[in-house]
């Protein structure tokens, strides 16, 4: 199977060929977005990806990159404390740029754990993944100069060059289970996932069913989300598609750790 090789993006977390991931964060909570939404689940933050959302609401995994050098067995270490937790979520920055996410996987698998991996979809690895819930980025997301949140839109050509891999993302749907999870911003955004869909469905070998197809409303915060949710889930209804909360930020805001 095809591996991508760009996994360029990472800055000061370039992990190259050593040991363990970088780890922004490692914490229990309840998945608060698609189909499996409201599973306790203890969530492992890489640090570092590939592209640069205006919105994204991981900041210091992506725009400022921060985080510690953990082996595989300490990370495993650490979710087995969450005794209560069948349920892992490899997330980010974007796991898949780290080669190590596929030992990881491994080991996570070998303890009986049941993995989702959040992805941009631009990376295929063959890997223990249970779920690939793959968010791919439409034009919605890219940093032009008027609103990047730390340059002048120096990201806005990269970004926009690497957010849609059509080989990346038929080999995630044609591999596992998966759902694809848009970040919606407006109406507007309903034809450009629309294309994206038909163009997916003339690629893969699976059926993608409208209900595997997700609108998550733009929002890190409550606020934010009180003025997009309603709108998106009336699009939702309008296409047939299916809505997903952001249960976490209902519940929690923008609370660290959540
Ligand atoms: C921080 S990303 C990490 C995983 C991967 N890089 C990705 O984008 O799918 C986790 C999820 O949060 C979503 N997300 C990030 N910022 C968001 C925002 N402001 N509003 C809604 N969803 C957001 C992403 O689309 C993705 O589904
Ligand atoms: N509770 C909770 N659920 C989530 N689902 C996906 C998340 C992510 O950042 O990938 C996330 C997150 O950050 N928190
Ligand atoms: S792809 Fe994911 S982690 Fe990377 S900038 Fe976009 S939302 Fe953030
Ligand atoms: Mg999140």
């Amino acid at each position: 199977m095809p591996v991508a090789s760009d996994v360029s993006g990472l800055g000061s977390n370039d992990d190259g060929d050593g040991d363990g991931l970088p780890i922004n964060e490692l914490f229990y909570s309840l998945q608060g977005e698609g189909k499996l939404s409201g599973v306790p689940s203890v969530f492992v933050r890489t640090s570092g990806c590939n592209l640069r959302c205006w919105f994204c609401d991981s900041y210091h995994t992506s725009w400022e990159p921060t985080g510690a050098r953990l082996s595989i067995e300490d990370i495993v270490d650490e979710v087995r404390e969450y005794e209560h937790a069948g349920h892992v979520v490899l997330t980010g920055g974007e796991p898949m740029i780290h080669e190590q996410a596929v030992p990881l996987l491994d080991e996570l698998a070998a303890y009986g754990y049941h993995t989702t991996v959040e992805t941009n979809g631009t990376i295929y690895r063959d890997a223990a993944i249970d779920l690939a819930s793959i968010s791919p980025k439409l034009s919605n997301s890219t940093p032009t100069p008027d609103r990047d949140p730390k340059g002048d839109g120096e990201w806005e050509r990269r970004h926009e060059d690497q957010r849609i891999d059509l080989e990346a993302l038929t080999n995630l749907v044609d591999e596992y289970e998966s759902q694809l999870k848009f970040v919606v911003t407006g109406a507007d955004d309903l034809s450009e996932i629309d294309t994206l869909v038909d163009m997916l469905r003339e690629q893969v070998a699976v059926t993608v069913p409208d209900g595997d197809v997700l609108l998550m409303p733009e929002g890190m915060t409550r606020a934010t989300l009180d003025k997009n949710r309603n709108h998106v889930a009336e699009l939702a209804m309008e296409r047939g598609y299916r809505y997903t909360p952001r249960l976490h930020v209902d519940l929690w805001n923008d609370e660290p750790g959540t």
